[in-house]
């Protein structure tokens, strides 16, 4: 049995499972986005090469996936480690930290974050979406990820003894590439050797999580112990909602804070509001699901930031939880989402 079992595995090793308190489960405190950069519309490149500006705020926030600066958050330590501090004070605990190989993990910065502020830091080990992927990568067996999978969490990652406690977030795209198909099985026998949480991150398709699902579930992975994320984009028709609930996995609304018009990702999406997010909480909590729902905010861009007029870190506990209990989710089960869940599900078996 390995030394993780029924612990929960930090940057700073390992803690007991009621140490972490309120969790945010899909964060990213240092990472870069260029792979995901959407060209701006024509007439728009000027907006897109400027420094950020409060007036251009809005333009930013609508665009965010645009403006080249926008997408390195890892070059916003400091502001990052201040947000960290106000979410200690807002009573925040522990914070998944999901960035993977592809999007510039830097398990070091981490260290030091958790060090500095108190909170604990999960670190996400394994793989991002296909075009990130190096040659060498979509090259290697399932055999090899796993073992290699395996390291990241038992012996360290980024040839840095730091563990990381959390497989994911695993990305995958739509339609799922056969070299995420291979890190999809990968994850599963990692999960299987280990008895770890696992997190994936669909792609912008309405069938992209049950796909996902079906493949780690055909590999032996551990449903339960998984988290399906971005369901904020991802699924919307609640009949269909419940049909992949019915799939066991945790059902992750990540994306707390992001008010667009458009998904600049996927223009047929209409995205949902945070009001439209409590109320699709309040429905899998009416359906019986409350065991199952997690929140975070993804922040993975600088215009998130509050030093840049975003929402922060602690917004779903500043603005979010007096708006759930201020539509009928008792404190119970606020407790349950932002506790009791993270913590069944970060706990080695
Ligand atoms: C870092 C990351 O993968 N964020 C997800 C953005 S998305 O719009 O939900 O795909």
């Amino acid at each position: 049995m390995p030394e993780q079992s029924g612990k929960v595995q930090t940057v700073l090793g390992l803690i007991e499972p009621d140490q972490l308190g309120r969790t945010m489960t899909h964060e990213h405190l240092t990472m870069t986005f260029e792979c995901s950069h959407v060209p701006p519309a024509s007439g728009d490149e000027g907006l897109a090469a400027a420094p950020i500006e409060m007036k251009h705020l809005h333009w930013l926030q609508q665009n965010p996936y645009s403006h080249h600066e926008n997408l390195l958050l890892n070059q916003e330590i400091e502001a990052v480690k201040e947000e960290l501090l106000c979410y200690r004070k807002a009573g925040g605990g522990s914070i998944v930290e999901n960035t993977t190989t592809g999007i510039t993990r830097n398990l070091p910065v981490l260290r030091q974050l958790a060090k500095e502020t108190g909170v604990h830091i999960i670190a996400g080990a394994g793989y991002y979406v296909d075009v990130t992927h190096s040659d060498e990568t979509r090259k290697m067996t399932v055999e090899k990820l796993t073992d290699i999978i395996v390291n990241e969490i038992l012996h360290g990652a980024d040839g840095t003894d730091i563990r990381c406690g959390v497989i994911g977030e695993i990305g995958t795209s739509w339609p799922i590439t056969e070299s995420e198909k291979k890190v999809l099985r990968a994850t599963a026998h990692a999960q299987t050797q280990l008895g770890c949480p696992v997190i994936i991150h669909p792609g912008r398709n309405k069938a992209a999580p049950g796909e996902a699902i079906r493949i780690l579930q055909e590999a032996g992975g551990d449903i339960s112990k998984t988290v399906m994320s971005h369901l904020d984009r991802s699924i919307y028709d609640p009949r269909e909602l419940l049909e992949f609930a019915k799939m066991g996995s945790y059902l992750e609304y990540d994306l707390f804070g992001t008010e667009v018009l458009n998904y600049q990702f996927n223009l047929d999406v209409d995205m949902l509001s945070d009001s439209q997010r409590v109320q699709t909480l309040a429905f899998l909590i009416r359906e019986g699901y409350e065991d199952r729902i997690l929140i975070a905010h993804d922040i993975h861009t600088k215009h998130r930031l509050t030093k840049y007029g975003g929402h922060g870190f602690s917004h779903i506990l500043k603005n979010i939880v007096p708006k759930m209990l201020s539509r009928g989710i008792t404190q119970n089960q606020v407790d349950k989402i932002l506790i009791e869940n993270p913590k069944q599900w970060l706990t080695f078996k």
